[in-house]
């Protein structure tokens, strides 16, 4: 069946339509990574997204049950250009089942080339080559994160004695997220992120993990101020959203990337010792270098194609924060590292506090 890629610049792509065919307008991204579709588009981050896969057969290992980052899709269509129909549950099927359009047969390297030269730019897959948009999806909204956080929070109990417990806002986390602190052993806590930082409070956290999630940050600056007195007190991880969030929050500022950063193999290097790592990544803001007031914020990671802050650590609280994914999920795993850092320095107080 015949559908359309139609961006709002006008340009028209041809192909078919997969998964339910319906119309979804939304920002149209590109991720690069080889493999690793499931993960993608069960990524909360992309909700209100249509994603493009530059790799050209996407399909070609179906849907691995207990794979997903969450266990619907969360972007809001795929684009791609040869669907394969294989394993137990393929990949058409299952946006089906879950009501998601996508299209197929689409030059995406045209594609690409475009949203390159272009920057951001918004489009729809409608079964028309003159569609007609009612309204555009807002990235500035706050129904992306609302829509992708629990609603009540999850618990977790320690696998081990004496583990420390982790209160994960969640903002639209993966379950990697989850999986790399219960793997190491933590009591964790998932709370949605509208809960009041006093009622977290209660719950005696050992360290606050920021997650990553979809959309501006922006949209969340006026709950910002809320977090300030507790991630000053309790040693904090943001991750992607939560790194832009945990920024906003102690005066930085955030910009759009011109196209983002979205794959499985994007070098960041380690200031301090010169590494580079190979990383997951997936983001379209960024925070703005020249708003990091160095008095404050020690810049701990950049990104070696562009310059732009990949990490941050606060100079007088316990808050280090990274724009990448060490969850990996897809893509390498080199900075997995980072969890175990985060878990000695809450070890660390945890000891203090209870030995004083
Ligand atoms: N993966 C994320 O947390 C993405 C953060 C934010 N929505 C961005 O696009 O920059």
């Amino acid at each position: 069946m015949e559908a359309y890629l139609v961006f709002e610049d006008g340009d028209i792509f041809p192909g078919t339509w997969i998964g339910t065919p319906k119309k979804v307008a939304g920002e149209v991204v590109f991720t690069t990574g080889m493999t690793g579709y499931q993960e993608v588009i069960t990524d909360p981050s992309y909700a209100g997204q249509l994603v493009t896969f530059t790799y050209p057969l996407i399909g070609n290992y179906g849907m691995v049950p207990g794979e997903g980052e969450s266990d619907h899709p969360c972007c809001a269509g795929v684009v791609l250009s040869e669907l394969c129909q294989d394993g137990e549950q393929n990949l058409g099927a299952w946006l089906d089942t879950h009501e998601v359009p996508g299209i197929a047969g689409i030059d995406t390297r045209a594609v690409v080339h475009k949203i390159r030269k272009a920057g951001v730019l918004r489009g729809v897959i409608a079964s028309t080559p003159e569609p007609e948009v009612e309204s555009w999806p807002d990235p500035r909204s706050l129904q992306w994160v609302d829509g992708v956080s629990v609603k009540k929070p999850v618990e977790y109990p320690a696998a081990e004695p004496d583990a420390p417990h982790i209160v994960l806002v969640d903002f639209g986390a993966k379950a990697s997220i989850v999986n790399s602190l219960r793997k190491r052993g933590c009591q964790v806590t998932v709370v949605p992120w509208s809960c009041d930082p006093e009622e977290v409070l209660r719950r005696s956290p050992d360290g606050l993990l920021f997650s990553n999630g979809p959309g501006d940050p922006k949209a969340l600056l006026p709950f910002l101020q809320d977090w300030v007195p507790l991630v000053s007190r309790i040693p904090t991880m943001g991750i992607c959203l939560g790194h832009q969030l945990l920024a906003l929050a102690f005066g930085a500022d955030t910009e759009r990337l011109s196209f983002g950063h979205r794959g499985s193999n994007h070098p960041v290097k380690e200031v301090e010792t010169g590494k580079v790592w190979i990383t997951s990544q997936n983001h379209g803001y960024t925070v703005r270098p020249a708003s990091v007031d160095e008095k404050d914020w020690q810049v701990t990671h950049l990104h070696v194609n562009d310059g732009s802050v990949e990490g941050l650590a606060h100079r007088h609280y316990p808050v280090f924060s990274v724009q990448f994914h060490p969850e990996a999920h897809p893509g390498p795993s080199d900075a997995k590292g980072l969890f175990d850092r985060f878990l000695n320095h809450v070890r660390k107080e945890k000891v203090v506090a209870t030995h004083g």
